[in-house]
């Protein structure tokens, strides 16, 4: 039995939660869909016949994929069939042949690469134009030019665009190379999974995956390399992955917010090799290059219905200096504050109010409470009103619990000050929220790692 199907009963009682269904809707709607068969990375769900498959696909076919993916860690796509359909009768006698659209990963996404990170949508400018001539280099012949390529510059300056960027070209010029992009976070983690499982089961297979994993590649990228700290466990296992993959022609590239010189806790045999290949930096955009990423921006994200005044654009360049996340963050907010104003106009005064919540690393960076939530957010991939919603699934609870107990822990709030910056939860909600991040990570070694590398975030110092 496919995952789905055994967990069906979960993901339908998720849903009803998750979107508040009343018990009328619930037993109409969504009790009746029962899982038909799974083909590829696709369920395929039966309406049964009184309802209409028009009706349940606008109204709860994302919220269900959304659901099997909380429930099962699995994404899948949804085919809504009405046993009336006479695609069914094809399907039962043809299941190879069948009219499912299948729909196979692309290999950048199977190597988590973000699709809006090209060289295409990759502005250049003075601050940047060595990194991204290195880049292209690496991506145009991996393994030839120069190994490693190791890509610094400050928080927010497009690092990881780059490195997505090199991954995009290679994977697009040929599908077949093996390309594998991690955070240090992540290589982190895993290896002290890895190890703890040959610890307590004995089984060394969990190890040797792991080095599978990341030595099996003809191009490994790994990013915020300054997070591998302090941990000599992870810095060895780290030199033998480099020097696995260097002395076998394979590229490495690796970003940090520092040259390696600079990285205090790095190993010296591993900050030598850092400096066997080329190092190239990337520093804070000019205000033509500000200008510039704004327009870029305009394009893609097809912002151009809104007509923004130019000295608009200008005031945003000229106040939003060094991230450039914070100067993209700061047009977001312009337009999600403009269409709250009906009335209103894109303005300057509008402008300076979005500004006003973007925490400027150009003024001196204090720890407050969201400062905290923007870190935490951004560190999971989820939004600052994620956190402050009363969403359930792990993805959004256990960030929100993290965020909890940093707050708590790393500035002067109360727990009911805490409860009111998460939008409003009670007492005992942010007491056992904080209680248990503290127990977990004197236990959990990987969450212990998270926090650490969040904590570093919020407070580089
Ligand atoms: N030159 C550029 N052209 C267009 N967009 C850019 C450019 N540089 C950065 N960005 C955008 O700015 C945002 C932040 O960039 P990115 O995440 O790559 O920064 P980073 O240096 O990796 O940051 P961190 O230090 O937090 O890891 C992204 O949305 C990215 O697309």
């Amino acid at each position: 039995m496919n995952i789905v199907e055994e967990k069906w009963e979960e993901i339908i009682e998720h849903l009803k939660v998750e979107h508040d269904l009343s018990n009328v809707s619930f037993n109409t709607w969504i009790r009746p869909l029962k899982v038909y068969d799974i083909i590829d990375d696709t369920v395929i769900i039966l309406v049964n016949s009184n309802s209409s498959v028009e009706y349940i696909e606008k109204k709860y076919l994302l919220p269900l994929k959304v659901c099997i993916a909380d429930i099962t860690g699995e994404e899948y796509e949804i085919r809504f069939l009405s046993e009336d359909d006479n695609v069914l009768e094809e399907l039962k006698s043809n299941p190879s042949e069948s009219t499912v659209k299948k729909r196979t990963k692309s290999a950048a996404e199977k190597a988590g690469l973000n699709p809006k990170y090209t060289f295409d949508t990759f502005v250049v400018g003075g601050n940047n134009n060595f990194a991204h001539a290195a880049s292209l280099a690496v991506a145009e012949s991996p393994g030839e030019v120069y190994n490693p390529l190791f890509l610094y510059g400050g928080v927010g300056l497009g690092k990881t665009h780059l490195m997505h960027s090199i991954a995009h070209f290679i994977l697009d010029k040929n599908p077949k190379k093996k390309v594998l992009y991690v955070t240090s976070e992540t290589f982190t983690n895993e290896l002290i999974e890895a190890l703890k499982m040959g610890k307590t089961s004995g089984n060394e297979s969990a190890i040797s995956k792991f080095r599978d994993k990341y030595r099996n590649n003809d191009v490994l990228l790994i990013d915020d390399i300054q997070f591998i700290i302090g941990k000599e466990s992870t810095q060895e296992e780290f030199f033998h992955t480099f020097n696995h993959l260097h002395t076998s022609g394979k590229q490495i590239i690796i970003s940090s917010d520092k040259p390696p010189k600079d990285i205090e806790t790095l190993e010296a045999r591993l900050r030598t090799r850092f400096e066997w290949g080329l190092i190239a930096d990337i520093s804070a955009p000019n205000y033509e290059t500000r200008m510039a990423i704004l327009q870029k921006k305009i394009e893609l994200d097809q912002l151009e219905k809104y007509n923004i005044p130019k000295d608009v654009l200008k005031y945003i360049a000229e106040n939003v200096k060094t991230n450039i996340r914070e100067l993209e963050g700061s047009l977001n907010k312009l337009i999600a504050l403009y269409k709250l104003n009906h009335e209103g106009e894109i303005d300057i005064p509008l402008a300076a109010e979005a500004l006003k919540d973007i925490i400027s690393s150009d003024n001196k960076r204090e720890v407050t409470p969201e400062l905290i939530l923007d870190i935490v957010a951004d560190h999971f991939g989820i939004t600052v009103a994620d956190l402050k919603s009363n969403k359930r699934n792990a993805d959004i609870a256990f960030p929100r619990q993290i965020a909890m107990f940093l707050i708590r822990t790393m500035t002067e709030s109360s727990l009911k000050a805490v409860g009111i910056i998460l939008g409003g939860k009670d007492h005992s909600t942010v007491k056992y929220g904080i209680e248990k991040i503290a127990s977990e990570e004197k236990k959990d070694e990987t969450l212990n790692n998270t926090i650490n590398i969040i904590r570093k975030k919020i407070n580089p110092a």
